[in-house]
């Protein structure tokens, strides 16, 4: 559980009469995510979600990811919306933290994907893409692939090998082999870019009566090569239960991704790079959280093996063949 900041209810009424949302009728911890302290709050007016940011976001970016979300919205994607105090703020503090209140986004995401969740994921993907290339600050990817060595290292090779023998070796030469290839690095051609989510995974793509209802947690958008974002989601959505990848999940994400936004060449063939680098970028950040997470936390760290066969499925694939388009 996700819960990393207690508030007590009369810290809460009070931090609440600064806004017009009516009285606090009841609120819970949300027994889910790792990022953040989330926390679902009924007013006499209606649901909202409190955060309260706490670990890998950098205070002076959350006006660019309320921005990006409000943004989001009047391009007609449906996200939570930050609300405003009396004074006009989305940013305020509560419990010595950063914290905003944003709407509350019906739907439920899929505990299990299936196809039918594909193709309307890969549009809505793709129309977030069409979406943020009129909001035109940028931010730079804190996770890159510049940031990855960096995180292994911190993650300290006797822990890693704790974690299992040999996995800090397998890495380190994944690394020497990806950064090397990435779009972009020292003369490589880059890939068209533009405000990307990086985190689409099932549990921030909401679904009611079989339609996409919305996209939450823009906790790490930032500004990156489109193409990134859909090999994010291959790893996330396209492998089964036992690990085995599902073509047919990814050939329907992708239709669905360029029924809106056609890809161009170099991003097909940039597909298993880009797949291995964020297969390694969720890798590196639980096997950071798995080794720090401190004790009595009220969080469930995700476990990082699962990505190690994505990784090495990834490393062995040669074209968007493999891919399934
Ligand atoms: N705006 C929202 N509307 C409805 N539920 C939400 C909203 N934001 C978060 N949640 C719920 O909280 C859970 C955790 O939120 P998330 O943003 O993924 O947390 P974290 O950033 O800590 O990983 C989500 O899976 C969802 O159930
Ligand atoms: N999606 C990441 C962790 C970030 O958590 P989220 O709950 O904000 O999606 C992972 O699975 O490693």
């Amino acid at each position: 559980m996700a819960v990393y900041t207690e508030i007590s209810d009369e810290a809460l009424s009070g931090f609440l009469e600064s806004f017009d949302i009516g009285t606090l009728v009841s609120f819970r911890g949300i027994a889910e995510g790792v990022e953040n302290s989330n926390f679902q709050l009924r007013t006499s007016t209606g649901d909202f979600i409190l955060t309260l940011y706490e670990k890998r976001v950098n205070v002076q970016e959350l006006p660019w990811f309320l921005g990006f979300m409000q943004h989001l919205a009047s391009q007609g994607v449906t996200c939570p919306q930050p609300v405003a105090d009396r004074q006009g703020q989305t940013l305020r503090t509560l419990a010595d933290r950063p914290a905003a209140i944003t709407t509350f986004l019906p739907g439920v995401w899929p505990r299990e994907v299936r196809l039918e969740h594909c193709r309307p994921l890969g549009r809505a993907l793709a129309q977030l893409h069409l979406a943020g290339q009129s909001y035109t600050q940028e931010r730079a990817n804190s996770l890159g692939p510049q940031a990855w060595g960096p995180l292994l290292a911190a993650c300290q090779q006797e822990r890693v090998e704790a974690v299992q023998p040999g996995l800090q070796a397998e890495l380190a030469a994944a690394l020497a082999h990806i950064v090397p290839a990435w779009p972009g690095h020292e003369g490589n051609a880059a890939l068209p870019r533009g405000q990307i989510h990086a985190d689409l995974f099932p549990d921030n793509v909401f679904f009611l009566d079989h339609e996409l209802s919305g996209l939450i947690d823009f906790y790490f958008a930032c500004t990156d090569f489109l193409a990134y974002d859909i090999a994010i989601c291959l790893n996330a959505w396209c492998f089964d239960a036992d690990g085995t990848f599902n073509a047919e999940f990814s050939r329907h994400l992708v239709q669905g991704y360029e029924d809106v936004r056609p890809l161009t060449e170099a991003e097909r063939h940039a597909m298993p790079v880009l797949a291995q680098g964020a297969a390694m970028r969720f890798l590196l950040t639980r096997l950071y959280d798995w080794i720090n997470t401190p004790a009595g936390a009220l969080v469930t760290p995700k476990n990082p093996l699962e990505y190690l066969p994505r990784l090495r499925f990834h490393c062995a694939v040669e074209d968007g063949r493999g891919y399934g388009f």
